[in-house]
Parts: structure tokens; C-alpha cells; sequence
């Protein structure tokens, strides 16, 4: 779908991806994008910086690539090293620019209920995308559970669903009797990051539950010292209830690096003053 809009466009979206450090998983997840990118004909940058790298040179790069006209779409990989202030690092990149959707310009738009002129964060989008798909009609009415309150997947999927007209819950570790509040919702995005705390019986039959969680957890049944990756919800027992669901892997985390592509699309075509494609 991403390809043929690409094709349409006649354009080459730029992607730039800054990596600062060797964390592994950031370094698979980077990995990912540049490929990804590559294999949608964008023009693909990745710049690996040492962990030793000041703030003040992360900053330089950000502001080269904001004034790069080939590069449309900049990233910064997190988390970021402890030393360099990652909202400032976010801030300072070009809202035009901001495929993460993580810069305040963008989180205001969405916020204000001008999604079409943000760069929406790239998880809830991708969230959103495949709950409209399950649902198949509007999701106007419908009551919504979001738990976990981050900038990052859970306030911005709440604004997601409150733009589509849903009664909107965001429950975190403070909320009180958070099966009764599952029972309820007709749509659950679990993204609190604890191990299959959703249980089976907290889904309302027939809901729509998306997890995003990612946790790595021993695996002794694989061998000594191995890990295997489970999600936010106890994805055996939902699935007896829900109508759909998303696994953990192979669910949201590969609809969100889709997501960045289409974001990295949608800058381009703003840049080039083309309307963009709507996914
Ligand atoms: N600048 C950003 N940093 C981070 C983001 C982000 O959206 N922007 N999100 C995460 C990491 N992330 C993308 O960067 C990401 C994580 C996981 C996956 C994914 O496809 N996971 C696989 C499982 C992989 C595994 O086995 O470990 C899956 O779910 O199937 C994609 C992207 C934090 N940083």
C-alpha cells in the first residue's frame, strides 16, 4: 500500500535516523527502518554516534538535517544516552520533519483536533489504523480503554479515539478496579508494559484488543539463560473472547515502523506541496 503511494507520488522521501550508542535493541529496531525504507526506494541516511557523543554535537546533526532539503523525514532513536536531554534533542527537530510525531508543535495539533496537519506518533497511529480495519465501521460511540498514560503510545492513542468519537477511559498504575474497567470497553489498548496483565477474563466478548506491550521475560523452557518476548495481555486467553487481537511479536511493533514510512511519505509530499495519501 506504502509502495504503491510512493510510486504515485513521484517522489523520493529522505529518511535520516540518528543512533546515539550501541544499544542492541535500538540497533535491530534502526536496522529495521533503514531497510525498510530502503526496500520503499526513499533515500536512506542512518547516523551512528558514539554514546560518548555531547548533546550539544547530537544538536548540530539534528540541525544539519533539518536544513537538508533531500532529507524529508528525521529521527532520533530512543532511548537516548543518560547525559543528553532527549526533549531537547525532539524539540529541536523541524516539526515539518518529525515522522516520531514526538515534537510539542505536533502533540498540540493532535491534541487540538488538527490531526491532518500534525505528524501523529507512529505506534497509536498504526494502533488506530488496525482498529478500524477489526471494527470495519465507525468507532463513534464505541467505549475505549486505553491503559498506560505515555507521551509516547498512551495519551496520543486516547486523542486518536477521541477524534474517532469514542468514550475515552486512560487508566494507569493509580486506576481502581481495572478489570471491571476492561469488562467494559469495546476497544482495549493495553501499553502499561507488565507481562500478560490482561487477563482473559477482563475482555468484553467480541472487543478489539491491541497490544503493544514488549517484555522480555525468562524463558527456562528454551534453555538456561533465555528470554522469550510477551506482550501486555494474556494473548491465549483474550483471544477466546475478542474478535480480534494483536500478537505479540508481529503486531503493532511491525505497524509501527509501516507507520514511520507513511509518515516519512506524508512529510515529502507536504514539502513537494502534494496532497498526501491517506492510509
Ligand atoms: N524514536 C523512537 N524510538 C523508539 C520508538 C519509536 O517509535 N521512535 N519505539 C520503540 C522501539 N521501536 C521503534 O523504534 C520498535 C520496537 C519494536 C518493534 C518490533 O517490530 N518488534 C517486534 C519484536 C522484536 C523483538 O523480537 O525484539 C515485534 O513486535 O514483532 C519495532 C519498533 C522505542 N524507541
Amino acid at each position: 500500500m506504502i509502495k504503491q503511494a510512493v510510486v504515485a507520488s513521484g517522489l523520493k522521501p529522505g529518511l535520516a535516523v540518528v543512533l546515539v550508542g550501541e544499544d542492541p535493541a535500538s540497533q535491530v529496531y534502526v536496522g529495521a527502518k533503514g531497510r525498510k525504507a530502503e526496500e520503499l526506494g526513499f533515500h536512506s541516511v542512518q547516523h551512528t554516534l558514539s554514546a560518548a557523543t555531547s548533546e550539544a554535537d547530537v544538536l548540530a546533526l539534528v540541525r544539519a538535517l533539518n536544513a537538508d532539503p533531500a532529507i524529508h523525514g528525521i529521527l532520533v532513536q530512543l532511548p537516548l544516552p543518560g547525559h543528553i536531554n532527549a526533549a531537547a534533542v525532539l524539540e529541536t527537530i523541524d516539526p515539518a520533519k518529525d515522522v516520531d510525531g514526538f515534537h510539542p508543535i505536533n502533540v498540540g495539533r493532535l491534541a487540538i483536533g488538527e490531526p491532518e496537519r500534525a505528524l501523529i506518533s507512529c505506534t497509536p497511529a498504526g494502533c488506530l489504523l488496525l482498529i478500524k480495519r477489526a471494527v470495519g465501521r465507525p468507532l463513534a460511540g464505541l467505549d475505549a480503554l486505553v491503559i498506560g498514560r505515555s507521551n509516547i503510545v498512551g495519551k496520543p492513542m486516547a486523542q486518536l479515539l477521541l477524534q474517532e468519537s469514542c468514550t475515552v477511559t486512560i487508566a494507569h498504575s493509580k486506576s481502581r478496579d481495572l478489570a471491571a474497567l476492561a469488562r467494559r470497553a469495546d476497544i482495549l489498548v493495553a501499553a502499561v508494559g507488565r507481562p500478560e496483565m490482561v487477563r482473559g477474563d477482563w475482555v468484553k466478548e467480541g472487543a478489539v484488543v491491541i497490544d503493544v506491550g514488549m517484555n522480555r521475560i525468562p524463558a527456562p523452557e528454551r534453555g538456561a539463560g533465555k528470554t522469550r518476548l510477551v506482550g501486555d495481555v494474556a494473548y491465549t486467553e483474550a483471544s477466546l473472547r475478542a474478535s480480534a487481537i494483536t500478537p505479540v511479536p508481529g503486531g503493532v511493533g511491525p505497524m509501527t515502523i509501516a507507520m514511520l514510512m507513511a509518515n516519512t511519505l506524508t512529510a515529502a509530499c507536504r514539502a513537494a506541496g502534494i496532497q498526501p495519501p491517506h492510509f
